[in-house]
C-alpha cells in the first residue's frame, strides 16, 4: 500500500511554472483546487448570505466552471495521476485530495489493518450536528477496501452490514480502523469501526463486510483501462 496516499491532502501551494506530465506537480494542482472547492462547499452549506449575494456568487461559480475546459476523462478511464488499485486516487469521494466531496480521509497502515483519519463537516450532516449515516458507511466501505489491499487481496464490496451505536459528531477529529478477519479463496471478510480520535474505546459505528476479488476475466471486463488486465 502507498501510505503517502493523502500526503497531497493538505498541499495548497501550486508551483508558479508547473512541469506538465509530472504526476507530483499535477497532483499538487489538483489538490489545491480540491482544497478550495471543499472550502467553497463548506461556506455554501454554512452561509446565511442574502439571495442577492447567492445570485452573485452563482454567476461567479458558473464562469469558473467554464474554465475547466479541454478533454474530459471517459467514464471508466483511470486518471494518469492515480495508482489503481491500491494507491493514490485523486478524485475518490472518500480519500481524494482533488474531490470537493471527500473529507478527505487520510489512510495509514495500523495494528494489522489500516487507519483512516478525517473530520466531517456541515456538508456531511445527517441529524443536526452529526454525520450522515451514509457518510459513515462510505468511510468504512472505502477503508475496508483499503484493508483488503493492505492484506494483498484487492476486492470489491459484496455486502456491508452497519451498526450505528452513537451519532458521529461533526467538526471533530475521527479515527476509523479496518482489518481483514478472514480470507476464503476470493472472498475476504473485513471488520471496521469509527471512533473519535480522542476516545478510541467508544465505538460510534461498527461494520462487517464481505469483499470479493474479481477473477481475472471479470477484472478485465470491469476495468478495461487497468494496466495488466
Ligand atoms: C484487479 C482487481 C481490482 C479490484 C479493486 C477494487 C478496488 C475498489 C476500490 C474500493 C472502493 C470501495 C469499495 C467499493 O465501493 S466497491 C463498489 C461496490 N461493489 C460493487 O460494485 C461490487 C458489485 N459486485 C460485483 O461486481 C461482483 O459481485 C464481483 C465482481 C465482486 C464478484 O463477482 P463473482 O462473479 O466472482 O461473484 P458473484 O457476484 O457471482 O457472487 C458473489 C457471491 O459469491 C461469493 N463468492 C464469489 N466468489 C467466491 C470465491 N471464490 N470464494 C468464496 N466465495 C465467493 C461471494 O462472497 C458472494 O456470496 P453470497 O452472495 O452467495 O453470500
Amino acid at each position: 500500500m502507498n501510505s503517502s496516499l493523502n500526503d497531497h491532502a493538505t498541499t495548497s501551494a501550486v508551483p508558479e511554472q508547473p512541469a506538465h506530465h509530472e504526476p507530483e506537480h499535477e497532483r499538487a494542482a489538483i489538490a489545491a483546487l480540491g482544497h478550495e472547492l471543499r472550502a467553497l462547499v463548506d461556506a455554501t452549506v454554512r452561509t446565511a448570505a442574502s439571495p442577492d449575494t447567492l445570485h452573485r456568487v452563482t454567476d461567479g461559480v458558473r464562469s469558473l466552471t467554464r474554465q475547466l475546459t479541454g478533454r474530459r476523462r471517459a467514464r471508466a478511464e483511470i486518471p494518469s495521476v492515480d495508482e489503481f488499485p491500491g494507491g493514490v486516487r485523486m478524485y475518490s469521494p472518500v480519500t481524494g485530495a482533488g474531490s470537493p466531496l471527500a473529507p478527505p480521509m487520510r489512510v495509514t497502515p495500523a495494528d494489522g489493518g489500516v487507519a483512516g483519519t478525517c473530520v466531517l463537516g456541515k456538508a456531511h450532516e445527517g441529524p443536526p450536528g452529526y454525520g450522515h449515516g451514509g457518510m459513515s458507511a462510505m468511510l468504512l466501505d472505502e477503508l475496508m477496501g483499503w484493508a483488503c489491499v493492505a492484506a494483498g487481496t484487492p476486492a470489491m464490496t459484496v455486502s456491508l452490514q452497519l451498526r450505528y451505536h452513537r451519532p458521529v459528531p461533526l467538526d471533530t477529529p475521527l479515527r476509523a480502523f479496518a482489518q481483514v478477519t478472514g480470507v476464503e479463496d476470493r472472498r475476504v471478510s473485513v471488520g471496521g469501526v469509527i471512533t473519535t480520535e480522542e476516545d478510541h474505546a467508544t465505538v460510534l459505528v461498527a461494520a462487517d463486510g464481505v469483499f470479493v476479488s474479481p477473477d481475472p476475466d471479470r477484472a478485465r471486463a470491469l476495468f478495461p483501462s487497468l494496466p495488466g488486465t
